[in-house]
């Protein structure tokens, strides 16, 4: 085991208790204990003033109160670096500014193309009535449907495939539609903290095939389909199927990874995000962001604790962010 550095550096958390009990495992906490990095939980019942120095502040929460307590404790501690800084997380609270970034930056790559799939937000409900409106949009179908708001609420994980016109009359607005593209139902998740970048493979929507999509109508819901990937443990043919598929897929180009990565790292100033990425089916040199999520779930990476550690150490050693 490595000696225990000497300088100690604090680093306050502030997250929801669910978030605390998925991210902040007890080996992270021994890690970064061994690297000289004190991990302290904010106690949310106090001000965060009284509470004293930290070196540095990682958060995910939203509040008006929240906000307003780091900006007072940023005037009192200027040297204190807060990762990162909420006015700068609000545009991953929306799904069309998130991906609007995705099409500012730009990224040299030899032969593959990196955007985002086409899509419309209907914010009236008068317009999901308005067959007419509708059509005149020029939608794709098939078409995923998804709650404009990605702010961790109860309803920003719940999207649905939509299949033709009937199935748009039953969501709720404000709702962004968005293209549905064959990706062969592998998703790639790239996560981001600071300077380091890793990439990971998971089970995604199945494809539909051509026969498929003339005949399904309706809508059909479905919920927070790469995270079941993770937990999954039963054990049917479709299943091992779709694992099949995952395993068998090739990653992204590292000089893409790395590129995208450090460009929206860029472009929006923040530390701590994952982009999900999915490549085309019927052309893999096409490669789409379809979501970008602050503070993931670190947790589910194989190299999760020293990768978050290496990356307070930085922060904390360079005391710039
Ligand atoms: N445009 C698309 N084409 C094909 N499949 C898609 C598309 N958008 C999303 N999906 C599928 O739906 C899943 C959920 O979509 P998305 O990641 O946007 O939702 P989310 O609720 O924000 O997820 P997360 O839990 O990662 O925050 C993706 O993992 C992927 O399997
Ligand atoms: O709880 P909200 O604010 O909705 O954010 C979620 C993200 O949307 C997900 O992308 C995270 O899971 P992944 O790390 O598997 O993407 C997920 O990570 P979690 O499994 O630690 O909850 C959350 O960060
Ligand atoms: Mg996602
Ligand atoms: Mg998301």
């Amino acid at each position: 085991m490595s000696k225990p550095e000497s300088h100690r550096y604090c680093v306050g958390y502030a997250l929801e208790p669910k978030k605390v009990h998925s991210v902040i495992l007890e080996s992270l906490v021994d890690h970064a204990n061994q690297r000289g990095i004190d991990l302290i939980q904010i106690d949310r019942t106090r001000s965060l003033i009284e509470q004293g120095r930290f070196d540095c502040i990682i958060h995910k929460l939203y509040s008006e109160d929240w906000k307003k307590q780091l900006d007072e404790f940023s005037s009192t501690y200027p040297e204190a670096v807060i990762i990162d800084r909420p006015q700068l997380i609000e545009r991953l609270h929306n799904r069309v500014s998130m991906l609007e970034v995705v099409n500012q930056i730009s990224i040299p790559l030899e032969n593959d193309t990196v955007g985002s799939p086409k899509q419309w937000v209907i914010k009236e409900s008068k317009t999901l009535d308005d067959a007419n409106a509708i059509e005149e949009l020029g939608l794709i179908f098939p078409l995923i449907a998804k709650p404009l708001e990605a702010n961790g609420g109860p309803n920003s994980h719940n999207l649905c495939l939509v299949f033709d016109q009937s199935g748009i009359k039953k969501l709720s607005i404000p709702v962004v539609l968005q293209e549905f593209v064959n990706h062969g139902g592998v998703i790639f998740k790239i996560y981001v903290a600071g300077q380091h970048i890793t990439c990971v493979k998971r089970k995604s929507l199945p494809d539909i095939p051509e026969e498929k999509q003339k005949t399904m109508t309706g809508k059909l819901p479905f919920s927070r389909v790469s995270s079941l990937a993770v937990r999954n443990d039963s054990h049917n043919e479709e299943d091992d199927t779709a694992q099949n598929n995952v395993e068998k897929a090739e990653m992204p180009p590292d000089s893409l990874i790395e590129g995208l990565a450090k460009s929206l790292k860029e472009a929006m100033g923040l530390n701590l995000f994952n982009v999900d990425l999915i490549r085309d089916a019927s052309d893999p040199t096409r490669y789409l962001v379809i979501d970008v999520n602050y503070f993931p779930g670190y947790a589910k990476l194989p190299n999760y604790v020293p990768f978050f550690t290496n990356f307070l150490w930085d922060i904390v050693h360079s005391k710039t962010a």
